[in-house]
């Protein structure tokens, strides 16, 4: 007889339902089923619904269901609070939340709408991708991530136990913010870089295709989000645009600096015709971007280390990355981090496996004498 390996408790109560089934609400019903909780779906797309079914993140629900205990919203912001609102009647004793990325925009509408507000308590997970949809969920989306948790006032300790367990449960560690302080910390975190990534992925529609083959990780650093979906974004900055609209004109504010000095210091033909000031303009916000990155937590939060870091070209073999990897281990080296590239019309992708500082000269000579080439 086998055995499997025994589950995870989950201490949230099932059944949960969850209404919007695409990337968040799929990968929530994925993770709570891990644990074995009963998870019912909800979605107006059918097609989304039985995909999220499909998927294994929940079941349909049947008129036999015992009460729901917990109804999580996941749908785009600018329906979020009639959503809320038909769930708190249509399930009286249970609690409900909702995932969406503003949380002013949904908490204003419900109170003005009277809702039975000891039973509402919105949240929202710090994490996601910039894909859409119950195909992109998965169950492990939230582990090691924050989950913004709102209590109001009005909110039941109870309903809040329920929602901070709900992030627990799948791995995330709830951090409680009121509303209006959550939607700003957004706005620097998380919607401003969305709107920065899209613009300068937008320059890149008019270049020329051989340019764009110069492409590297910078770049796709920078763009990453910017493959986000236009509807959710356009909902998402539509509800925060209070908090959003100030840091972006500080942005302009910084970018208009930043031209007036490259101006100068490009129109110039001599150097002391350099406007005195100009270069430096351009190292201090250069610089003012080191400070700012090294402010983001890193591996396991904290503030972010610095790691050293070793490329390697990896050929493009089934696997190649896998050997790599092991040989790093029987170095007995810990890998921090990993970034792949490919590299453009060639047979071969540059891996970076960033590893603790001091480490990368023992790194390099251990792969190095196992054949690897080290990139320069
Ligand atoms: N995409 C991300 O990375 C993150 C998104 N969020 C928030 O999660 C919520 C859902 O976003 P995603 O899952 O990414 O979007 P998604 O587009 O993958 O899924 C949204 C789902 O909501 C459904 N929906 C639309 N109108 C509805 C209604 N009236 N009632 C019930 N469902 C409805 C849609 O059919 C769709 O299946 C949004 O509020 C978003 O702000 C929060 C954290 C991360
Ligand atoms: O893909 C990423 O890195 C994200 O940051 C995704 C994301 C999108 C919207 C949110 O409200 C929270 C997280």
């Amino acid at each position: 007889m086998s055995t499997s390996p025994p589950r995870p408790a989950a201490a949230t109560r099932g059944p949960v339902r969850v209404v919007g089934t695409g990337l968040l609400g799929a990968s929530i019903g994925l993770g709570l089923r891990a644990l074995g909780v009963d998870v019912v779906l909800h979605d107006p797309s059918r097609t989304t619904l039985l995909l999220a079914r499909d998927v294994g993140a929940g079941r349909l629900p049947t008129p036999e269901d015992p009460p729901v205990e917990l109804v999580v919203v996941a749908a785009p912001p600018d329906v979020t609070p009639d959503v809320v609102l038909a769930e708190l009647e249509a399930h009286p004793h249970a609690v409900v939340t909702d995932v969406a990325s503003v949380k002013t925009a949904v908490e204003g509408p419900l109170r003005a709408a009277g809702a039975d507000l000891d039973r509402y308590v919105g949240s929202h997970p710090m994490a996601g991708s910039e894909r859409s949809g119950p195909t992109a969920a998965r169950a492990d989306l939230f582990a090691g991530r924050p989950w913004v948790v709102v209590g109001s006032e009005a909110s039941a300790g109870s309903a809040v136990l329920a929602v901070r367990t709900l992030a627990t449960d799948l791995g995330a560690t709830p951090v409680m913010l009121d509303a209006a302080t959550h939607d700003d910390a957004v706005a620097l975190v998380s919607h401003v870089p969305q709107i920065a990534a899209s613009l300068v992925a937008a320059r890149l529609v008019d270049g020329e295709p051989a340019a764009l083959e110069l492409a590297g990780q910078g770049l796709r650093d920078v763009t990453r989000i910017a493959a986000s979906d236009p509807g959710l974004w356009t909902s998402i900055l539509g509800a925060n645009a209070e908090a959003v609209v100030p840091l972006l004109r500080s942005l302009r504010g910084d970018l208009d600096v930043l031209i007036e000095a490259l101006d100068h210091a490009s129109v110039a033909t001599a150097a002391e015709e350099v406007a005195t000031g100009a270069l430096g303009t351009v190292a201090a916000a250069i610089a003012a971007g080191n400070t700012g990155v090294s402010r983001i937590p890193g591996k396991h939060g904290g503030t972010r280390r610095a790691y050293d870091v070793v490329t390697v070209l990896v050929p493009d073999e089934p696997g190649s990355l896998a050997r790599l990897l092991a040989e790093v281990g029987a170095a007995g080296i810990n890998l921090e981090e990993l970034q792949l590239e490919h590299a453009p019309a060639q047979a071969v992708g540059l891996a970076s496996i960033s590893v603790l500082r001091g480490l990368r000269s023992r790194l390099e000579e251990e792969l190095t004498t196992r054949g690897w080439r080290v990139a320069g």
